[in-house]
């Protein structure tokens, strides 16, 4: 099945709340909305005063046979000088507010992001997001800049002409300004044809792109299958829809600009017709009707922008939408009401060390799962009744088949989500009733497949605690068992260790990343150990390693290798949500229950995995 890219709805209505609502993130960058209005302004009394200039040139040599071309010359060049500013000018301010909005709402956008909880990610996939971040975001920002530069110079243009030629001669004025309803009609419609056509044409050029892309992949496929002919037809639709979309743009700007260009003649001939007579009639000079034979010319550009823009607006405002929605949106797991109140009362410097920011204790004894229900859709429930009670110093291991909700339940010790029934206590008190931020700086999590930032050893380590010291970062490298690894590299602890840490193997790589969550010093500890099989010294390492963090502090561990939590406190069999075995290891394998099945499984595989290393090691 082909992907249709997804172009936005274009909106019937502008909708200005929407815009103000957008506009309002110009108003930080006054001192560039100022040149801006004033270069849009400056620009337009540039571009209508020309044809006065001329009009007084041409009465001046119409009366005169001896006239003196100069003065006149000289106001054109410094009118002409002025346009180039005026012009210099909005480019500058334009371009700058465009690019310090996007800045803004990119940045605004991405701080967002971070305090979202995941749960609105499960709902939103990750190219939607993107195209918020990017495409969306630009839009917005050009529009604002580029458009309010457009439309306000074309209504001053528009207005000032409209003005002048009223004022030189009313009715002339007027019959020439008649056009200008028509003129903005069509080209309000025009402007949207265009849009959209242009909007199908992009659409089937990227899908034309997109079965380049398949097929160049597929090439091998496609042969084999013996696919070419209908490749080849399928490509031919896609092909001849794209020439008829491109004909029918085509064919609109064929049709829309001579439409225009006939109306500006028709000005232009009412001009003639009208003034003509005036002239012989000597009620309006020469020069008079000359300057409305450039005006009526000079309509059009202006409404077509004016068209132009607020066509493009209405084509963006799904953009708008989209990017102001997420900006609105609202974490589900945020501090409520009362622990803001806290927060506040407690920042201050008398607060004392052992009491965290929301005023309660810092210290972590317990976290226990009270009666915990939940579920990621409604209706498709992952834990029930789910009960743990886990102190400091205990180490949990979770186990269990893929799917059981082993990650759910770390996910819901982390705060990451929320349950849906039941409650989380820390030291007894709710977890809702903790600061969020209080509660994260107490976590320590290494997930699968640990990630190394670009950098040395000694970086990825301190990413733990930015103020630690070089002796304090080998010691918490030496505590994990890291330390004689990372001496054995080429430069050490300044061994940069390449982008996400890929000069490592992984076993390496979850040795640093205890380091570096040793060193955070967390009071509780989370890690989903890798699945991938590592060999039996590193192995080792680790498993000493993991002593020295568990130690002291609450530790779920969600195992895949079962050999590494033989020493944990509790091992929880989970399946279906439910803890349906609970013990040490010892206790587990004695009850020969479901654990000393997976336990005996593994050791079986692993067995034979090694037997088959040997044998073809040693053939
Ligand atoms: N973000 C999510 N949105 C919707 N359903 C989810 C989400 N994450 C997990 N689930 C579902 O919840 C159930 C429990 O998943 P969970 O990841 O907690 O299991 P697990 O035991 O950790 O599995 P694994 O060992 O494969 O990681 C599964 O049925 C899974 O499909």
């Amino acid at each position: 099945m082909k992907n249709e890219p997804q172009e936005d709805v274009f909106s019937e209505k502008l909708d200005l709340k929407l815009w103000g609502r957008v506009f309002r993130h110009a108003l930080p960058y006054k001192r560039l909305l100022m040149p801006l209005a004033i270069a849009a302004v400056g620009i337009a009394i540039c571009d209508a005063s020309f044809a006065l200039v001329t009009r007084w040139t041409v009465d001046a040599v119409a009366q005169q046979q001896q006239v003196n071309l100069w003065p006149y010359a000289t106001v054109y060049f410094v009118l002409a000088l002025a346009l180039s500013i005026g012009v210099w000018m909005f480019i500058n301010a334009a371009g700058g507010l465009s690019n310090n909005m996007s800045h803004d709402i990119r940045q605004e956008c991405f701080k967002k992001l971070q305090e979202l909880e995941f749960a609105y990610f499960d709902h939103r996939p990750t190219g939607w997001l993107i195209s918020r971040l990017t495409s969306d975001c630009d839009k917005l920002a050009r529009i604002i800049a580029w458009g309010t530069l457009d439309v306000l110079w074309a209504v001053c243009l528009v207005f000032i002409i409209a003005v002048v030629m009223v004022v030189m001669q009313p009715l002339l004025g007027l019959l020439v300004l008649s056009v200008v309803p028509p003129l903005v009609w069509v080209s309000a419609v025009f402007q949207k044809k265009l849009l959209l056509s242009s909007r199908e044409t992009r659409k089937y050029n990227s899908m034309i792109t997109a079965s380049y892309a398949e097929e160049l992949q597929g090439l091998r496929t496609t042969k084999s299958l013996v696919r070419e002919n209908e490749n080849q037809r399928e490509f031919e639709v896609l092909s001849t829809q794209m020439y008829g979309v491109s004909i029918q743009n085509a064919l609109q700007s064929a049709v829309y600009i001579p439409i225009v260009l006939t109306l500006g003649s028709v000005a232009a001939g009412i001009a003639l017709w009208r003034g003509g007579a005036d002239v012989l009639s000597g009620s309006l000079s020469l020069g008079t009707l000359v300057a409305f034979i450039f005006y009526a010319g000079q309509f059009f550009n202006p409404i077509n922008q004016i068209a132009q823009t607020l066509v493009q607006m209405q084509g963006a405002q799904a953009a708008g939408e989209r990017v102001l929605s997420l900006l609105a949106t609202m974490p589900e797991i945020r501090d409520h009401e009362e622990v803001q109140a806290r927060l506040r009362l407690w920042d201050r410097p008398d607060r004392p060390v052992d009491v965290a920011p929301d005023g309660y204790e810092r210290e972590i004894r317990s976290v226990a799962f009270e009666h915990v229900d939940f579920s990621y859709q409604t209706g498709e429930p992952v834990l029930q009744d789910f009960n743990l009670t886990v102190e400091a110093g205990q180490t949990i291991a979770l186990v269990g088949a893929s799917g059981g909700g082993k990650s759910t339940i770390v996910n819901l010790a982390a705060r990451f989500y929320e349950p849906t029934g039941g409650r989380i206590l820390v030291n007894g008190r709710d977890l809702r009733d903790r600061s969020l931020e209080w509660y994260h700086s107490n976590l320590g999590i290494v997930l699968q497949g640990p990630h190394l930032f670009s950098g040395t050893v000694r970086e990825n380590i301190r990413y733990g605690r930015l103020d630690a010291t070089d002796a304090e970062v080998e010691a918490a490298a030496r505590s994990v068992n890291a330390d004689s690894f990372i001496r054995a590299l080429e430069k050490g602890y300044d061994t940069d260790v390449g982008e996400g840490g890929n000069r490592l193997s992984t076993g390496q790589k979850q040795l640093v990343s205890f380091a570096r969550a040793l060193l955070a010093d967390p009071r509780i500890f989370i890690m989903d150990e890798a699945t991938s099989s590592i060999d039996t010294e590193t192995e080792q390492l680790i498993q000493q390693g993991l002593k020295a963090i568990f130690e002291g502090r609450i530790s779920f561990v969600i195992a895949h290798r079962l050999s590494t939590i033989r020493g944990a406190d509790r091992i929880l069999v989970i399946e279906k949500g439910r803890i349906v075995e609970s013990g040490t290891h010892e206790e587990l394998m004695i009850a020969r229950g479901h654990y000393h099945a997976l336990y005996t499984q593994q050791f079986r595989n692993e067995q034979v995995e090694h037997m088959l290393d040997v044998g073809v090691v040693g053939s």
